[in-house]
C-alpha cells in the first residue's frame, strides 16, 4: 500500500471490453489539483468516467483511502465524490435552484427534503459561482456558461472530498474560467479537497495544477509537476504541433516564425518588440530583432518569431561581435525599427546603431 489518497492501480479504461488506455499507474495526494491535458479523443473523458465508475473498468482497480472503489455504495460514492462531467443532465423542468439542491441528496433522507441547514449551503454554493440571481430560472433555458457555472454550485454543495470535472471551463469566458479555477483553487487550499480535472487550456493548466497528467495513444505518457511536463518537446508531441510553437516560460503559443530574408531590423527592449514582432509576423515580414539581453522579455519571444536574433549576455556592455551583426543588419534591412529601447550605461552602443541607421535613412 502507498501513502497516496487515490490511486489508479494497473487500470486498463475503454469501451466494449477493449482498454483504450492501459497502465495506468497513478497516485494521487489529498488536496491536489491533478489536470489531464492530450489531444481531442485522447480518453480524458474515459479515464474521468472511469474514475466515477459511470464506466465499467477493463483491468486494475481504483483505490479510495485503501478501499477499493467497487467496495463503496453509490450513497458513500456521493458523499465523497462530486462529478461536473460535460454530458447534458436531463431535467424536465428545474429551476436552477433544483439542480443545485440535488448536491444535497447524499445527506437527505428518502425524500430529499432539504432543512434549513441545506437551503443555507446551496445558497452559499450558488452565491460562489456568482448565479444567486439563476435560482428561479428553468435550467433548460440558460446559457451553457451559466449551466457549467450551476453544475459547479451543484458539485460545491455536495461537499465533497474530491471533485471530478471533465473541462469544466469549455463554455466560459475568460473571466469565468478564472475564476472558476479560483474556485477550485480556494476549495483545495481551505477544505483540502482534491480536484482531478481535464482541461484544454494548457497555459490555466500550467497554472493552477499540482500535477499533469498527459493522455495520448494508449497510455499515460507523461505524469508530474506542471515545470516538468510543460516543456516544448513534451507539448509538441502531445499535441504534435508542426505549425507552432509552446512557449514554456509563458505558456502561450505563437504561430510560425517567416523564413526568408530579413527585411526589417528591430530595436527594443523591455517588451516593447513584442507587439512589433506579431504584426510583422501576420503582415508575413521576415525580420531580425537586436540587440537583445538574454534576461529581456523581448529575446523569448524574439527567438521564436523572429529570423535571426542578435544576443547579448544579460548586464554585459555591448560587445564589439554584437554591434558587429547590427551594423550588417542594418546594412542588409531595408528599415529599422526603433520600438523605444530603454538605453542605458551597458547598451549605450544601441546609440550608435541607431544613428548609422538614420544615417542611412533606414528609420
Ligand atoms: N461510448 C463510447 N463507446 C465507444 N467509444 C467511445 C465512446 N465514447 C468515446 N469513445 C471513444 O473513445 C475515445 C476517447 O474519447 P474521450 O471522450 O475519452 O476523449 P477526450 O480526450 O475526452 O476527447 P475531447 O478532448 O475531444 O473531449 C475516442 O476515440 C472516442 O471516439
Amino acid at each position: 500500500m502507498t501513502d497516496h489518497y487515490i490511486r489508479l492501480d494497473n487500470l486498463a479504461v475503454g469501451y466494449q471490453g477493449k482498454a483504450l488506455i492501459h497502465d495506468i499507474n497513478i497516485g494521487i495526494n489529498k488536496g491536489e489539483i491533478v489536470t489531464l491535458i492530450g489531444p481531442n479523443g485522447s480518453g480524458k473523458s474515459t479515464i474521468l468516467k472511469s474514475i466515477t465508475r459511470q464506466l465499467k473498468w477493463i483491468a486494475g482497480n481504483v483505490f479510495y483511502d485503501d478501499t477499493s472503489l467497487l467496495q463503496l455504495s453509490y450513497k458513500e460514492m456521493a458523499s465523497k465524490m462530486a462529478v461536473v462531467l460535460t454530458e447534458r443532465i436531463k431535467t424536465e423542468y428545474m429551476t436552477c435552484h433544483d439542480v443545485v439542491a440535488m448536491g444535497r441528496y447524499p445527506y437527505t433522507g428518502r425524500l430529499g427534503i432539504l432543512t434549513a441547514k441545506d437551503e443555507e449551503i446551496v445558497e452559499e454554493a450558488m452565491e460562489t459561482v456568482h448565479a444567486l440571481e439563476l435560482g428561479n430560472c428553468n435550467f433548460n433555458e440558460i446559457s451553457d456558461g451559466q449551466r457549467q457555472r450551476i453544475l459547479l454550485a451543484r458539485a460545491i454543495c455536495q461537499e465533497p472530498e474530491v471533485m471530478i470535472l471533465d473541462e469544466p471551463t469549455s463554455f466560459l469566458d475568460v473571466k469565468h474560467k478564472l475564476e472558476l479555477l479560483s474556485i477550485l483553487e480556494r476549495m483545495v487550499r481551505e477544505k483540502h479537497i482534491t480536484v482531478i480535472m481535464s482541461l484544454h487550456e494548457i497555459e490555466l493548466a500550467q497554472k493552477v495544477s499540482d500535477k499533469v497528467m498527459c493522455v495520448k495513444g494508449e497510455t499515460i505518457t507523461h505524469y508530474g509537476q506542471p515545470e516538468d511536463v510543460f516543456t516544448e518537446p513534451i507539448i509538441r508531441e502531445l499535441y504534435e504541433i508542426e505549425n507552432g510553437y509552446f512557449d514554456p516560460l509563458f505558456g502561450s503559443m505563437e504561430l510560425p516564425k517567416i523564413e526568408g530574408n530579413p527585411k526589417i531590423l528591430v530595436i527594443s527592449s523591455g517588451g516593447n518588440g513584442i507587439p512589433i514582432y506579431r504584426k510583422l509576423r501576420k503582415e508575413q515580414i521576415p525580420f531580425i530583432a537586436g540587440i537583445l539581453y538574454q534576461n529581456d522579455v523581448d529575446y523569448q519571444v524574439a527567438k521564436v518569431l523572429a529570423t535571426q536574433v542578435i544576443e547579448e549576455t544579460p548586464f554585459e556592455e555591448i560587445s564589439e561581435r554584437a554591434y558587429e551583426e547590427a551594423i550588417k543588419a542594418v546594412q542588409m534591412c531595408d528599415t529599422v525599427i526603433d520600438a523605444g529601447v530603454q538605453i542605458g550605461s551597458a547598451n549605450r552602443k544601441l546609440l550608435d546603431i541607431i544613428e548609422e541607421a538614420k544615417r542611412l535613412g533606414k528609420i
